[in-house]
């Protein structure tokens, strides 16, 4: 479903690869965790694979199909939900989701029913006229999960989808995440919660420093290890302790 080659990225003026020479392949059907410290290079992996951003060198695909030359049937074919809320905070819910179905071409009622139907899942029904402005974490970061899926992408890239948000929308996020996966969508998403990842991913891989470091299915990564008993010891342990702070 995704093959990614060699893929590098070098930001202008940086002195180090932010992703270096990575080979990764994400079968059809996975959900696949990205996870590592700060500055691990996730976002900018994840921003290159959406489009958003160009890399230095490398290559990947998608369903076969490569930026340079299947740049439209790509984006039909992906969603993105950033880390950065995507949404309007002058318009309300309602009018947020049309403009984003706009732009994946969904218009009428065919895309009104979407709307209400993801709404109503998500909890946010008694929202729909609401400013956005006015959202608490939760219901904007449900809002942001809405505008990435309203075109039933075959793929969709998740930035700390959860980040900053309450158990209980974690809860909904989550199981709703699930569904779609069952449905038939492939989920790459980033996160620094490793118990979420634990349970939630078939399979992940820790990158520190642009480099993938380990990866596995959860179940097996623990189990090969001795005295690890969850996805956060192993992290400890392969990334260390020390923090990662930079500007
Ligand atoms: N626009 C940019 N220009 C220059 N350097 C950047 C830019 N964006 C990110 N970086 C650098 O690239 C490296 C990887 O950053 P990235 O945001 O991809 O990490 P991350 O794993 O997503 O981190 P976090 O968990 O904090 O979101 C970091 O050293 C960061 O400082």
């Amino acid at each position: 479903m995704i093959q990614i080659n060699q893929l590098s990225k070098k930001y202008k003026g940086a002195t180090d690869y932010s992703v270096y020479n990575l080979d990764l392949t994400v079968e059809e059907g996975e959900i696949f965790g990205l996870l590592g410290p700060n500055g691990a290079g996730k976002t900018t992996l994840i921003s290159m694979l959406c489009s958003l951003l160009k890399p230095s060198s490398g290559s990947f695909t998608i369903n076969g199909l490569d930026y340079h030359s299947h740049k439209n049937q790509l984006k039909r074919l992906i969603g993105i939900v950033p880390q950065e809320y995507a949404l309007y905070p002058t318009l309300t819910a309602f009018e947020n989701l049309t403009y984003f179905g706009s732009m994946y071409g969904l218009k009428g009622k065919s895309l009104r029913d979407t709307i209400q139907k993801q709404l109503e899942i998500l909890g946010l029904t008694d929202f729909a006229q609401k400013k956005t402005k006015t959202f608490s974490g939760g219901m904007k970061r449900r809002l942001n999960l809405i505008s990435g899926i309203l075109h039933r992408p075959k793929v969709l890239f998740l930035d700390e989808p959860t980040v900053g948000v309450d158990v209980q929308s974690r809860t909904v996020i989550i199981d709703h995440l699930r569904k779609l996966n069952t449905d038939g969508t492939t989920i790459v998403y980033t996160s620094h919660h490793l118990n979420e990842a634990e349970q939630f991913c078939t399979r992940v891989a820790i990158i520190d420093h642009g480099i993938i470091i380990c990866q596995g299915r959860p179940s097996e990564l623990i189990a090969n290890q001795h005295e690890i008993r969850h996805l956060e010891d192993l992290f400890l342990k392969l990334t260390g302790k020390a923090m990662r702070d930079h500007a």
